[in-house]
């Protein structure tokens, strides 16, 4: 099937749709109807069509949606047909905590090495993945098929070390570090931001407060 452009906004709702149709084939459900699947998602039910209209739309009229098929082809969409080999960059609170978290490891994600500077970290073991120092980290990645790098260390480190590891190979970053990066145009950079979210929902409180003042006001009157 030839794919036509999709945009940004569609994409960035996929991995929400992938979560919610695992979560669904995990308890059992085969079929689904877009309105079943707005009910549970709180996404309007022809939101739910047009975005997965984007892709051939996967359902059958009167029908609905097969949960496992639908699920497969977002996550070819997602690229999670396949597995990634990640390392961390920066072992300290952020870096093991995203190391301990298994469930990566289930989308495709398996975290293979974890790298530090500090000589106090090295040989500790985070899960069964022994903390190594940067200065190993070159070798590591001519003997090791690694596609992608965390970077979880202070942020005057990231441009640095993202430069080190692209120049040994690694194509995508996944970058913590609170700074932007500018690499060659073949690397992939996804940049996370915590604060982003907090910051969002703290509007989203205000505005929440915002509006039941409005209506206790109109009330008033
Ligand atoms: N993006 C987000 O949402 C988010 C959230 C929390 C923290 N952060 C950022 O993530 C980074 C890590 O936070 P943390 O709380 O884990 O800090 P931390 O101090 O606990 O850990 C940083 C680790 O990086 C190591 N390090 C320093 N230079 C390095 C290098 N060149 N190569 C490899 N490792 C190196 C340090 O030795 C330390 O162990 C910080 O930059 C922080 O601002 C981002």
């Amino acid at each position: 099937m030839e794919r036509k452009t999709i945009s940004r906004a569609v994409i960035k709702r996929l991995p929400r749709y992938y979560r919610y149709l695992g979560d669904l084939l995990e308890s059992g459900v085969e079929r689904i109807s877009s309105n079943e699947l707005s009910d549970k998602m709180q996404v309007t039910a022809s939101q739910i069509r047009q975005d997965l209209n984007n892709f051939g739309g996967f359902g059958q009229q009167g029908y609905g949606y097969n949960v496992q098929h639908l699920h497969t082809e977002i996550g070819k969409i997602l690229g999670l047909d396949r597995t990634y080999n990640m390392i961390i960059l920066g072992a300290g609170n952020l870096g093991q905590a995203l190391a301990n978290y298994s469930k990566f490891a289930r989308w495709g994600f398996k975290v293979i090495g974890i790298f530090d500077v500090d000589p106090e970290l090295d040989g500790t073991m985070v899960r069964d993945i022994p903390i190594r120092m940067v200065s190993e980290l070159p070798r590591y990645l001519k003997e090791n098929d690694v596609q992608i790098a965390a970077l979880t260390l202070p942020r005057n480190q990231a441009k640095a070390m993202a430069e080190l590891v692209t120049a040994n190979g690694v194509k995508a970053i996944w970058n913590f570090a609170h700074t932007d990066l500018k690499l060659p145009e073949d690397v992939i950079v996804e940049s996370v931001h915590l604060s982003d979210s907090l910051m969002q929902l703290s509007y989203n409180m205000s505005n929440y407060k915002d509006k039941t003042q409005k209506k206790s006001r109109t009330k008033e009157k």
